[in-house]
């Protein structure tokens, strides 16, 4: 199992996340990534590597320019009004405005990229998100050209980040961008099965009209669980994508027996799909003591998840996306490894 890091991921260190209407620490932290190469370690997977720096073509591939130029921008703009505060959208195109025109300010700028209020731009945020896709390319191009499993400790996280939207801690979709380099190395059909908690809007919106990416995901039910207003069973892809979205929303409280029977149908949907490539969204805020989630699998679980993983017998890349208990994130991230390399 090749393992990526760096340390740059680290250079997003926003003080504020707003929750429950007050203004607290992100849930969000740069601690996860330090406690989950604390469990890779302790489970014995010592190689780490660097990654290569890949540029903003990769990601250009997969989001709109103004928006990257946006991500770029937006901290510089905000600072330039003389804010003390991190830049935090507080007003949206809602459903009664055209919302043709992008505003200006940044203000308005921010709310038309913005996905929702739970996540601040700060410094040092482009430069991690930049850091993060590099992750997850290089931990694609060890799959590719040896075609052993890697881990890309991505972070921020991405499957939330649409093609123009950020949010839920997310900026640059990696899982998208690996998912579309990957198609442009060759393949014909990749499939991203996102295991988060939380529904992959921002995967779901820019694979749901191709046929060439799979995009599949588990997750607590939208009408009670983030990101609300995605994630439903009858979102099933558009046009040539038809077929190619497939969700499985569940209730809050849900355990491993059911979690484990819907995965089951998830890797059968892959199988007959062809793909010749698995990405996994890597959220492990399934685990029953996550504190914003509502999943009951315990730590072992893990290592059953990794070992049903394997089963879907294709190469595979993890990414890592969720995930906040962080005094049990390591373990729980190096248990889903340990059982894939227990199952392979
Ligand atoms: N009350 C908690 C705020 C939740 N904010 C969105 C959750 C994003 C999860 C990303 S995996
Ligand atoms: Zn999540």
């Amino acid at each position: 199992m090749r393992i990526v890091h760096s340390e740059t991921t680290k250079a997003r260190r926003a003080r504020t996340e707003l929750d429950g209407g007050q203004l607290v620490p992100p849930w969000e932290c740069p601690e996860r990534v330090d406690m989950i190469l604390a469990g890779l370690r302790q489970a014995g997977f010592t190689e780490v590597v660097a990654p290569a720096e890949h540029g903003l073509a990769p990601v250009l591939a997969v989001h709109d320019a103004y928006y990257v130029e946006f991500l770029a921008s937006c901290w510089d703009d905000w600072r330039a009004l003389g804010r003390e505060g991190e830049a935090i959208a507080w007003i949206w195109p809602t459903r009664t405005m055209p919302g043709r025109r992008i505003p200006r300010c940044v203000d308005g700028r921010l709310g038309h990229y913005a996905l929702g209020a739970d996540t601040a731009i700060c410094a040092g945020t482009f430069e991690a998100a930049m850091a993060s896709k590099d992750v997850a390319l290089s931990a694609l191009a060890h799959v590719l050209t040896d075609g052993g499993p890697a881990f890309g400790l991505c972070r921020p996280p991405g499957h939330h980040a649409a093609v123009d939207q950020f949010g839920g801690y997310c900026f640059f979709n990696n899982a998208a961008v690996a998912a579309q380099r990957a198609l442009e190395s060759g393949l014909s059909r990749v499939a991203i099965l996102d295991v988060d908690f939380h529904h992959g809007n921002g995967t779901q919106q820019i694979f749901e009209a191709r046929s060439d990416v799979l995009f599949v995901s588990i997750h607590g039910d939208p009408m009670t669980c983030f990101p609300y207003f995605m994630g439903h069973a009858d979102e099933v892809g558009e046009g040539d994508g038809a077929g190619y979205t497939v969700n499985y929303p569940l209730p809050e409280g849900t355990g491993a027996e059911v979690w484990f029977h819907v995965l089951e149908a998830a890797k059968a949907r892959i199988a007959e799909a062809g793909c010749e490539l698995l990405i996994v969204s890597l959220g492990v805020d399934t685990f029953e003591g996550d504190p914003i989630s509502a999943f009951r699998l315990a730590g072992d679980d893990f290592l059953e998840m990794g070992r049903r993983l394997a089963g879907a017998g294709l190469p595979t890349l993890f990414l890592m996306e969720g995930g906040y208990a962080v005094a049990e994130i390591g373990t729980n991230v190096a248990n889903v490894l340990t059982g894939f390399e227990q199952g392979s």
